[in-house]
């Protein structure tokens, strides 16, 4: 008796909801879609003779307009899906990948092996902003029938964060594992530069790195083309940008410059505590050499990072092109966090911004 009563439990939140109909109604259940779908059409095609078959039409009209606007919701989604980093990461879309990655069948995400000629000149050629880039080049490389299926834009990854954060300890890593990245940094050019006894902007370069002042965009921009040029001859396709843009001088003489000749996929941000930016700077100039490892430097450009570069990094943020890492932890820990952000950038990447 008591388990025949069990038995019909699973019937109770129809019960309940049946109840909510009045007595009076005997529509079908609402698990009964067939008979639901003849009561939704009635609401449009035969008049209600009494108020509770109105009530029934409606409950049933209710069942399915409820389902369409959720399913309609669900389609969009995927269709147009939002072009936050957080739905990139967990929507449906990735659930697929996450688990293929348990069975270790997944594609690689990135590269695994070293590139050989990979640059498409053709096409690197055509685009007018490139011709720039490749201008600054003297001998083109050769170009392999392989090379046309490589996407003609370098892509490019501006890496910014405090002075010290670990934005070139993090980088080395990621170009050690992945053989299409390169790492340029900025101020190691502007260092380069300053070494070359033949530049007419050694000087200032000099006097703005001691200063932690920024170098006016059009030295910096011309050595990062340069760079890239020399990068993509190498077969790189993919730029990690570090230290620039570092203010909207910066911001508008890449624009200028490069603009549409790169693909630029966002910002890699690193974030730690000035403390501990300082601890590791202090550290660094034990052995680094660099004329603005020193503390009275190191404050200037804390100072010019605070008051020039922040904004820069927020107004990427405002147009969600920032990844953000803490970098306060130790550097495999900073490593891990790092992989699953460029994980981010190369899956918006595929999916388009
Ligand atoms: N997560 C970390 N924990 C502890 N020390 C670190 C970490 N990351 C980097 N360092 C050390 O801190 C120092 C600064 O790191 P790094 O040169 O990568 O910083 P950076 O952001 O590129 O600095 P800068 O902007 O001045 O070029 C180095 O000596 C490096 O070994
Ligand atoms: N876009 C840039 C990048 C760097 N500099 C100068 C000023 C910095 O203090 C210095 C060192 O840079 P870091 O190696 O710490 O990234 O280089 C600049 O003027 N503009």
């Amino acid at each position: 008796m008591a388990l025949r009563a069990y038995r019909h439990e699973w019937r109770l939140p129809f019960r309940l909801a049946r109840r909510q109909l009045g007595d009076s109604v005997h529509g079908p259940p609402l698990n009964d879609l067939a008979g639901n779908w003849r009561k939704a059409k009635e609401f449009f095609t035969k008049p209600a003779l009494s108020y509770g078959e109105f009530k029934q039409q409606c409950v049933s009209l209710r069942l399915f307009a409820f389902g369409g606007v959720c399913g309609a919701c669900a389609l969009s989604l995927v269709i147009f899906p939002p072009k936050s980093s957080y739905w990139v990461t967990w929507g449906p879309s990735y659930w697929f990948s996450h688990v293929q990655r348990c069975f270790g069948s997944a594609p690689p995400l990135f590269l695994s092996k070293k590139l050989e000629t990979t640059v498409s000149a053709p096409k690197v050629a055509s685009a007018p902003k490139v011709e720039q880039l490749r201008s600054e080049s003297s001998a083109a490389p050769a170009v392999s029938p392989k090379a046309a299926a490589v996407p003609a834009k370098p892509r490019v990854l501006f890496v910014l964060g405090g002075p010290g954060a670990g934005k070139g300890t993090q980088c080395a890593k990621i170009c050690e594992h992945f053989p299409q990245w390169q790492h340029i940094s900025a101020g190691d050019c502007l260092r380069a530069e300053r070494q070359d006894p033949n530049s007419k902007d050694g000087e200032l370069i000099n006097t703005c790195l001691k200063e932690g002042k920024i170098v006016p965009v059009q030295i910096t921009v011309r050595l990062l083309q340069k760079a890239m040029v020399a990068g993509q001859k190498e077969g790189k396709t993919d730029f990690l940008i570090d230290g620039f843009p570092r203010n909207l001088d910066n911001v508008n003489g890449w624009e200028e410059v490069i603009g549409d000749s790169a693909n630029v996929m966002g910002v890699l941000f690193f974030e730690a505590a000035q403390s501990e930016m300082e601890k590791r700077l202090l550290g660094r100039s034990e052995t680094s050499g660099r004329v603005d490892d020193n503390l009275e430097s190191i404050r200037k450009r804390f100072a010019t990072y605070e008051k020039e570069t922040r904004p820069i990094v927020e107004k990427y943020r405002d147009k969600e092109m920032v990844f953000s890492v803490d970098a306060m932890q130790s550097i495999e820990s900073v490593w891990s966090h790092t992989l699953a952000k460029l994980r981010q950038v190369e899956s918006i990447a595929k999916f388009g911004q």
